[in-house]
């Protein structure tokens, strides 16, 4: 069942939004990723293959939907709404040139997670009026994991679009994406964005799963999928 979206309550504040975005290097392939998001505790990850093929990405996705479910964490695929469906998977994430959100959430239905990729105020606007239960937001600074990338927003970027949220009532979760290392997290997070979306830096460190852990550590443990 889907969570629905909380900004806190009188048990505490809100959970913070955790995503893991799978990628392969020389060392680790997509499932390695996310086999080693999962270990160091995160409980979001979205399977992105962005130059696999369908067959391929569905294997995937079979072999990692058990593995999320047996901890309790949400799965979602980027791109492919109809392979997301066929999967069970939790849910998608949708950009600009995938299919819009509102034609997602009708073939999908109102339990599946759909995400959308904003980089301004009027993308978020759109995605909400169509029915997203999260939003993707960034670039925060620039990264070479994602091609034809919208200018970068930095801290200021998200404090603006934040602002404008709440003067406009929209609460659903805002998640940062984008080149984000660990010591960004703290700016970040007084900016009031719920969440980040992290890929590279957690890869490339000598050791993805003990960074993840410090990532959760420094996030006060709070990163459970209950952000949706
Ligand atoms: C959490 C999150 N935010 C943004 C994106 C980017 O999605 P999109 O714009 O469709 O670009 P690709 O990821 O498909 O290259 C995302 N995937 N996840
Ligand atoms: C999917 C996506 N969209 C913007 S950046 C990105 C990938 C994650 O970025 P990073 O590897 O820098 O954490
Ligand atoms: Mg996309």
């Amino acid at each position: 069942m889907k969570r629905k979206a909380f900004s806190g309550t009188a048990f505490g504040p809100a959970p913070v939004c955790l995503q893991f975005i799978t990628h392969f290097t020389e060392k680790y392939s997509y499932t390695d990723s996310a086999m080693m998001a999962l270990e160091g505790g995160c409980r979001w990850i979205q399977l992105r293959m962005k130059d696999a093929g369908e067959s391929e990405i569905e294997r995937t996705a079979l072999r990692l939907i058990p593995e999320c479910r047996r901890r309790g964490a949400i799965f979602i695929i980027d791109d492919h709404v109809e392979l997301a469906i066929k999967t069970g998977a939790d849910g998608v994430h949708l950009g600009k040139n995938d299919m819009s959100v509102a034609d997602a959430r009708r073939l999908a239905g109102p339990d599946f997670i759909i995400g959308g990729t904003a980089n301004t105020f009027e993308d978020i606007q759109r995605i909400a009026r169509e029915g997203a239960d999260y939003i993707g937001c960034g670039p925060f600074r620039f990264t070479t994991t994602k091609k034809n990338l919208a200018p970068v927003l930095g801290a200021d970027g998200y404090e603006n679009i934040v602002s404008q949220m709440r003067k406009t009532g929209i609460s659903l979760p805002l998640v940062a994406i984008g080149g984000i290392t660990i010591g960004d997290i703290p700016d970040l997070m007084q900016t009031g964005v719920s969440g980040i979306a992290l890929s590279g830096s957690i890869l490339r460190s000598d050791h993805p799963v003990e960074e993840m852990k410090n990532v959760i550590r420094i996030l006060n443990n709070k990163t459970t999928g209950e952000c949706l």
